[in-house]
């Protein structure tokens, strides 16, 4: 789809998603928490502005040790983390526009470039979501397909949607926006800015991926889903994971992992937490040396 289409065509496409949309209520199949697919959802994320070199380091290292998917992180620590990562299989993930996402496409644009020249493997794209309150459609999909064509395939693109400032409505049409742009994931919150992950609005944006797959607008390889922000625990991560993301934004990634690795080892349930010594990090917590 093409500038050609004006706002009020991208509001009729954006109805039809929504139109019967069925949202299933089923668990989505999940990695078991004993295997190392289990750790492989998470990116391990420090985004905090006062972050150190030394932090960096740490982070690269837990997230070797515990075969995380990634690390997430600003665009001045990519560099860093592609040095410490080399070989790891672990991928480096750097945020653009973060975290009000109001940044002008240039200014985006450039980060994008930086982060992918300094070894970024992937992107999570914070989307204007200002314009997407206004419905300003057809400015959105052209900053996403500017940032498409500037980070290509085999960079990975996540549209991190802020869905705390979002109704249902607004979720469809963002995720709609990223699959038309060519995305590879849809997210659903910086951290940064109000409540983050819920069940209900991962369950959303994993229903809108598949209808959006299935049909015959723009938009039909499938995307994945990303939930982050406030994940704390193995019960959170399992139940996001089960509501259908595969990909785990956190920054108590050590803690979840080690939670697992206790559970799996003493035979029990997501059911009755068993946590590490010391002490867990609250829902405000992004300091990695609270941990
Ligand atoms: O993208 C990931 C989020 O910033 C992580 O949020 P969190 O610090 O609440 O885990």
């Amino acid at each position: 789809m093409g500038s050609r289409y004006t706002d009020a065509e991208w509001s009729m496409f954006i109805e039809e998603v929504e139109h019967d949309l069925k949202v299933s209520s089923e668990p989505y199949s999940c990695p078991s928490i004993r295997s190392s697919g289990f750790t492989k959802t998470i990116d391990h994320t420090l985004l905090k502005l006062e972050t150190k070199a030394v932090q960096i380091d740490e982070l690269c290292a837990e997230a070797r040790v515990n075969g995380f998917a990634s690390v997430c992180v600003r665009a001045n620590f990519v560099h860093q983390c592609a040095a410490d990562l080399r070989g790891s299989g672990v991928r480096v993930a750097c945020v653009v526009g973060f975290h009000e996402g109001t940044h002008d496409l240039l200014y985006k644009l450039q980060e994008a470039k930086t982060a992918i020249q300094s070894g970024a493997d992937e992107l999570d794209i914070v989307i204007n979501y200002l314009e997407l309150q206004a419905r300003k459609y057809n400015s959105i999909y052209q900053e996403l397909v500017a940032l498409r064509s500037q980070a290509q395939h085999p960079v990975q693109l996540k549209l991190i949607l802020e869905t705390s400032q979002l109704n249902r409505s607004q979720i469809i049409a963002g995720c709609a926006m990223a699959a038309a742009a060519g995305f590879d994931f849809v997210k659903t919150s910086t951290g940064f800015n109000g409540p983050g992950a819920t069940v209900e609005n991962v369950r959303l944006m994993a229903a809108c991926c598949q209808k959006l797959a299935e049909g015959n607008g723009p938009g039909r390889k499938r995307m994945q889903v990303k939930a982050s922000g406030g994940i704390r625990t193995l019960e959170d991560a399992v139940k996001m994971l089960e509501a259908g993301a595969s990909r785990l934004g956190t920054s108590g990634g050590v803690w979840i992992a080690r939670e697992a690795k206790e559970k799996a080892e003493q035979g029990m349930s997501t059911n009755g937490a068993v946590y590490g010594e010391g002490r867990r990090p609250s829902l405000q917590t992004r300091l990695f040396t609270d941990y």
